[in-house]
């Protein structure tokens, strides 16, 4: 006998771009485009164990949901729309128990003319980055996590980043460096703190205010800054560096994430030339590449508020 452990079910890959006019200046427009993963969970046990179709909201259906509720609700920011859609989900269906919700927002932005304005309503794709959210709610205990992030931003520094005193082995061929390439394709994520966000509603609320706006601003302008301006002891002493800076900036935090490749610059050897201080001239190493990873919280008892 077998049992079904446990399932979750949807729609991935749903896009839709909404845009938006200003209604005193249609001319003034600003763009949204998305794509939405949205998975169920319930009462389905008997499609998987019976083939009974009875309870199965077809995909089909959580793909027109996605559409219909993004044209007729505010998808501005994706933190509302992702809780708009669990509350939808899990009010509209009884036997909906939890959702999951993915979405991953294109990076346009303005860009100005030569007069040095912005104009009204062309952008430009600032690819890869995207900035994204991931909703969990549950509809019986009512829990709610809501993690947002900003992935692919590509940063690339010349200087200013070092890698000594780390340890040394038989296996050990790394050199020693004060004076190195350190680039990286940022995964950053934030968990809101259900303190300050405990309900969907209460979601909607924060979303007026700004928090998710101006949290992603925070978390971007604070990971640009710190990668320029801190002389690098490591990938590690960075990321820890940028994840204290953001909890202190915004106290509706619980948890800061980072996920860093560590995407190598290596110095050519051209003494085949007879070249001997080559400093210059680096060969981007694709693989491998190093990956490091942290969760920094606040000590207990130090939250802020
Ligand atoms: O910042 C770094 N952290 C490491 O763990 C590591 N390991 C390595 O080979 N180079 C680097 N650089």
């Amino acid at each position: 006998m077998s049992e079904l452990i446990a399932s979750s079910y949807g729609k991935a890959n749903v896009k839709f771009l909404k845009v938006k006019k200003n209604p005193q200046n249609p001319e003034e427009q600003e763009i949204l485009e998305a794509n939405v993963q949205c998975l169920l969970k319930g009462a389905f046990d008997v499609s998987y164990t019976k083939a009974d179709n009875s309870p199965i909201v077809p995909t089909d259906t959580v793909k027109n949901t996605i559409l219909i509720e993004a044209k007729n609700t505010d998808v501005w920011p994706i933190e509302r729309f992702a809780a708009h859609l669990a509350k939808h989900f899990t009010s509209k269906y009884s036997h909906i128990s939890a959702i999951e919700i993915n979405i991953v927002q294109s990076r346009w932005i303005k860009y100005p003319l030569k007069n040095g304005k912005l104009h009204a309503h062309s952008f430009r794709h600032d690819g890869p980055e995207t900035r994204r959210t991931f909703l969990t709610y549950e509809k019986a205990s009512k829990k709610l996590t809501i993690k947002s992030s900003i992935k692919d931003l590509t940063v690339l520094k010349s200087t200013g980043s070092m890698f000594y005193g780390y340890n040394v082995c038989d296996y050990t061929t790394l050199q020693p460096t004060t004076d190195r390439i350190l680039s990286t394709d940022v995964f950053a994520s934030w968990t809101f703190d259900p303190k300050f966000v405990p309900t969907l509603d209460s979601v909607f609320t924060k979303a007026d205010e700004g928090l998710f706006d101006t949290t992603y601003e925070k978390a971007r302008a604070t990971t640009l800054e710190l990668f320029a301006l801190e002389q690098s002891a490591s990938v590690q002493a960075t990321m820890y560096n940028m994840s204290h800076s953001i909890l202190e900036q915004v106290p509706e935090l619980l948890t800061v994430d980072y996920e860093l490749p560590n995407k190598h610059y290596i110095l050519f050897n051209l003494e085949w030339k007879g070249i001997k201080d080559n400093k210059e001239l680096f060969y981007p190493s694709p693989d491998p590449n190093g990956l490091i990873r942290s969760t920094v919280g606040r000590k207990s008892g130090s939250a802020k508020l």
